[in-house]
């Protein structure tokens, strides 16, 4: 980039000024963060030499309407140089130096271009819609202090988390989830590693008018800002690089900015927090009016922005840490490019790519706090995970209609999701046991984000489909897998049969039973457990016909119905636990009090009492079963004669 051509562009955008020199001094934590991001240059340079370097300079400006805009360009056509082996692919290990060494080679036939370009934008295509990845975390020092145990196992891309559970008998179990992802990163993976497996990929996409997402899920501590903090400044390298080979003298710009949610208001990162609202123009696209996004020529330029945002988020509040976890951070690296021949002209948006630090995921659940702002804040949190969840799924199955209003995020990430988009998962996760539900919570949101999709049309396997197994392992792998053809069969049949099994006026007999001091059927117990390892819906997946809206929300309320049974399934089982204590405790005062001359109907009446309204607690339990067995069973109807 030239200086005439970086005048020509600042005179375009709005506020334009000169950061200052303190700004652009490199701190000591800069150039740790430089060495974490693999960009390290063997020092920092002096701030007046990068003053000096035409290169460094950057501008803000105000986000226009225009910039959002991304029907108005021509598709950008890809260089000879692509014809070499592709960056994106991190298997084959390849990396920018080899596009150069490709630039260096003599010009090719056309048809051999046109082969070429043909099978470029196929492997542009082959990156999946949806990635979803998970992260573990090595256990920290407080983790280990208190003895916490390593309860995640990982191979290849698959991983179990091995639970302590009681059985009725209190004695305890360990229970095993397994799970499939499409990458599974364990303690050792380092940074560099992580941003191979995730955002690599997506990088070069983004100059053919493609606008993709990174984001991390997980709970406070899990991982989500050690692992999304390098990324934006790996890839705005691997952005430059193509920008100065690949792209060479195309014109093309690379700007920065960087906003949070916090309770649902935007706040701008680079402009000292200053709120900001969000609009729709006639085309119902969002602008963010008022972010500034700063035009930038090199990696320290945006490492300086991306310290100075994480800052502005950190000391914008009380308790740093707790705040971070209380709001959403979101940095968008946008590729623009001005019309062809017409400089004076704002640069148009060619494509876009936002990285999202999303708030702890377990903030959403806290309810235990009493504080009201902050139960008002993990409800927006929870609201805006789940609209997010929503807008991938609906996004991964080509649905007409994309849910983003259910949150501010979504709204806000409203044009990352229309059109040719890609999406990336990171969920974090701690190993300990400790953290044992967050962990499960954080897999099943991840399972649910992909469980459903059809991914990118092409066929799917078990490595690379993700289904949750939840099974024991006992059972291995493999063979928990049901043949593709009769998955549907199994699923009907499982339920015919309890459904047959089921008959409401059973209920009231054992209700009477209950009332006449009869001791509670272990059949109770037996259901619960029976029903525990069964195979998990998301399986279904693999031979589900291409899916539509209507299938979609039979799904989602498929997937709803078998969490309700879920809860219902525990609640059930903690009822069934807290009666055999009760019980086994008034056996043993009777035990006491079997001497002669003590008055053991007293005794006998209380048990009754309690097993009574133990029978009560335990039939409501039943007859919401029964309920979702009828639920259940419509929806397998509604299976069996639509296909879907
Ligand atoms: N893969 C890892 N390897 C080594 N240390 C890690 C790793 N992941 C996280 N940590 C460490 O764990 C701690 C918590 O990580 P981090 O702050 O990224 O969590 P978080 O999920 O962003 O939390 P919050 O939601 O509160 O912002 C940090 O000290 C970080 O350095």
């Amino acid at each position: 980039m030239n200086g005439r051509q970086r005048s020509s562009a600042a005179s375009t955008v709005h506020h334009q000024r000169q950061l200052s020199d303190n700004l652009l001094d490199m701190s000591s934590s800069n150039n740790r963060w430089l060495q974490s991001s693999g960009l390290n240059y063997g020092g920092s340079r002096p701030s007046s030499q990068r003053k000096n370097n035409d290169e460094s300079e950057f501008s803000p400006g105000l986000l226009d309407l225009h910039s959002f805009d991304t029907e108005l360009l021509p598709e950008i056509p890809v260089s000879s140089q692509l014809d070499g082996p592709s960056m994106f692919n991190p298997s084959r290990s390849q990396s920018f130096e080899d596009f150069e060494a490709y630039n260096k080679q003599p010009n090719r036939s056309s048809r051999v271009l046109a082969d070429n370009l043909a099978a470029e934008k196929d492997r542009l295509n082959a990156v999946a819609k949806i990635k979803v990845v998970v992260r573990k975390r090595p256990l920290n020092k407080k983790e280990s202090a208190k003895n916490e145990e390593d309860i995640v196992d990982t191979h290849s891309n698959c991983l179990t988390v091995h639970e302590t559970k009681l059985k009725v008998d209190l004695t305890a179990y360990v229970e095993k989830h397994e799970f499939v992802f499409d990458a599974v990163l364990d303690e050792e993976v380092s940074n560099d590693e992580v941003y191979r497996e995730t955002v690599e990929p997506v990088v070069p996409l983004i100059f053919q008018r493609i606008k993709a997402t990174c984001f991390a899920y997980g709970q406070t501590g899990s991982g989500k800002t050690y692992t999304m903090k390098p990324l934006p400044l790996k890839a705005s390298r691997d952005i430059l690089r193509l920008m100065h080979h690949t792209y060479r003298n195309q014109g093309f710009q690379l700007f920065v900015s960087f906003f949070e949610i916090y309770g649902g208001k935007l706040y701008d990162l680079l402009s000292e927090r200053k709120k900001l609202c969000m609009r729709e123009d006639g085309k119902q696209q969002v602008c963010i009016v008022g972010l500034q996004e700063y035009r930038v020529s090199d990696t320290d330029a945006i490492m300086e922005l991306i310290e100075r945002g994480s800052a502005t988020r950190s000391t914008g509040t009380t308790g740093a840490n707790e705040e971070s976890s209380r709001s959403h951070a979101i940095l968008q690296l946008a590729i623009k490019k001005s019309a062809e021949g017409n400089q004076s002209k704002p640069p148009r948006l060619v494509g876009k790519l936002s990285f999202i630090d999303l708030a702890g995921s377990e903030r959403g659940a806290d309810t235990t706090d009493n504080d009201k702002q902050t139960r008002l804040e993990g409800a927006e949190i929870n609201k805006s995970l789940l609209a997010l969840k929503e807008c991938i799924r609906a996004l991964d199955n080509d649905q007409g209609h994309i849910p983003f209003r259910g949150s501010k995020l979504t709204e806000v990430l409203r044009d990352s999701f229309m059109g040719n988009s890609r999406t990336v998962m990171i969920s974090c996760i701690s190993p300990s046991s400790g953290s044992c539900e967050h962990t499960l919570n954080t897999l099943r949101y991840a399972d649910r984000v992909k469980s459903l999709s059809k991914g990118n049309g092409s066929k799917k396997d078990v490595s690379s489909s993700t289904m949750n197994l939840r099974e024991s392992t006992k059972i291995p792998l493999s063979s928990a897998l049901p043949a593709p053809s009769n998955y549907d069969d199994d699923v009907n049949e499982m339920w015919t049969e309890e459904n047959d099994d089921f008959d409401a006026s059973d209920y009231e007999q054992e209700k009477q039973m209950w009332k006449k001091n009869v001791k509670p059927e272990p059949s109770y117990n037996s259901m619960a457990q029976e029903r525990i390892p069964k195979p998990s819906i998301p399986m279904k997946s693999r031979d589900m016909p291409r899916p539509d809206m209507k299938k979609s929300n039979s799904d989602d309320n498929l997937n709803a119905l078998l969490q309700e049974e879920e809860d219902l399934v525990n609640a059930h089982r903690k009822q069934v636990e807290d009666t055999m204590n009760i019980v086994k405790e008034e056996m043993n005062l009777l035990v006491e009090a079997d001497q002669p001359g003590n008055q053991l109907d007293g005794y006998i009446s209380r048990l009754n009492t309690i097993l009574s309204q133990k029978a009560a607690g335990i039939l409501q339990l039943q007859n919401r079963l029964a309920h979702f067995q009828k639920r259940l069973r419509e929806h397998n109807v509604l299976v069996s004669t639509t296909g879907y």
